[in-house]
């Protein structure tokens, strides 16, 4: 059983907000610890808003300290419209997290997709997988870059980053950013994180909540079923976190909870 991902619960996003800082602090000092720099991947969805919930916060003791001048801030899946576009995860990040970071908590280093390739997705993914290969040394060195941190969300399909049930991408092996341009949530056109990147990652957590998330929750930790999110939870074990709340777990079985 030592492969099972954790599981978190809490019966209000507030409790839930406070552990995922405790834990997202975790990585940031083991990050800057290693290499001088956070590198986490961020989801869209509903995800920013909880982010921000736990991200500012004030701090509770010197150790509960956010350091974002040591942050980089990659994408974990994009939508192809523009960086103001309702669609943008980047848009949403900034609305909901980066333009309330106060002055004094620093300020992150944020990488955005180039938005002068919309319109040819395999050229807007493979300039984007190029920055990684800027951020984390070359491909030639670098089998695969390894994130501190990758934050995600759950679909109430068992989608996560642009990564769909079914989908061919599922077995994408060798790119580190794929396009997709047959999303089945629109919007069609997408660049996403492709599986061995996300569970390479130091750290994955998942954070989903609400009602909604019930019956997927289920099949995801009960049956599996290839679904997206069972198997990051399959590739990445122990490395993976689950922050839900109540709603979204109720009477679904659970191998293993997690203690920080
Ligand atoms: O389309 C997307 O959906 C997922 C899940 O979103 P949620 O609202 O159900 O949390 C999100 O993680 C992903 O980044 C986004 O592009």
């Amino acid at each position: 059983m030592g492969k099972q991902p954790n599981l978190f619960a809490f019966p209000a996003i507030d409790a839930l907000a406070s552990t995922l800082r405790t834990y997202i602090i975790q990585c940031q000092n083991a990050g800057i610890n290693r290499h001088d720099a956070f590198k986490v991947a961020v989801s869209g969805g509903s995800l920013p808003k909880t982010l921000a919930q736990a991200l500012l916060a004030p701090p509770t003791s010197p150790e509960d300290t956010i350091k974002f001048d040591k942050w980089e801030i990659f994408f974990a899946d994009e939508r192809a419209v523009p960086l103001d576009h309702e669609d943008s995860n980047y848009a949403l990040l900034k609305s909901e997290l980066l333009d309330k970071i106060p002055a004094e908590m620093g300020k992150p280093a944020v990488h955005p997709i180039d938005t002068t390739h919309l319109d040819d997705v395999q050229e807007l993914a493979d300039q984007y997988e190029q920055l990684l290969v800027r951020s984390f040394a070359s491909r030639d060195s670098v089998k695969l870059p390894i994130f501190d941190l990758l934050l995600l969300g759950c679909g109430p399909d068992g989608h996560t980053c642009s990564l769909f049930p079914g989908h061919a991408l599922l077995r994408e092996t060798d790119a580190w950013v794929a396009p997709i341009e047959d999303s089945p949530k629109p919007p069609p056109k997408r660049i996403t994180l492709s599986l061995p990147v996300v569970t390479h990652g130091v750290k994955v957590a998942f954070v989903a909540t609400g009602g909604g998330k019930k019956e997927i929750m289920k099949k995801i930790f009960e049956e599996g079923a290839g679904l997206p999110c069972a198997l990051v939870n399959e590739g990445a074990g122990e490395r993976c976190s689950w922050f839900v709340d109540n709603a979204a777990v109720e009477g679904v079985s659970f191998p293993r909870k997690g203690s920080l």
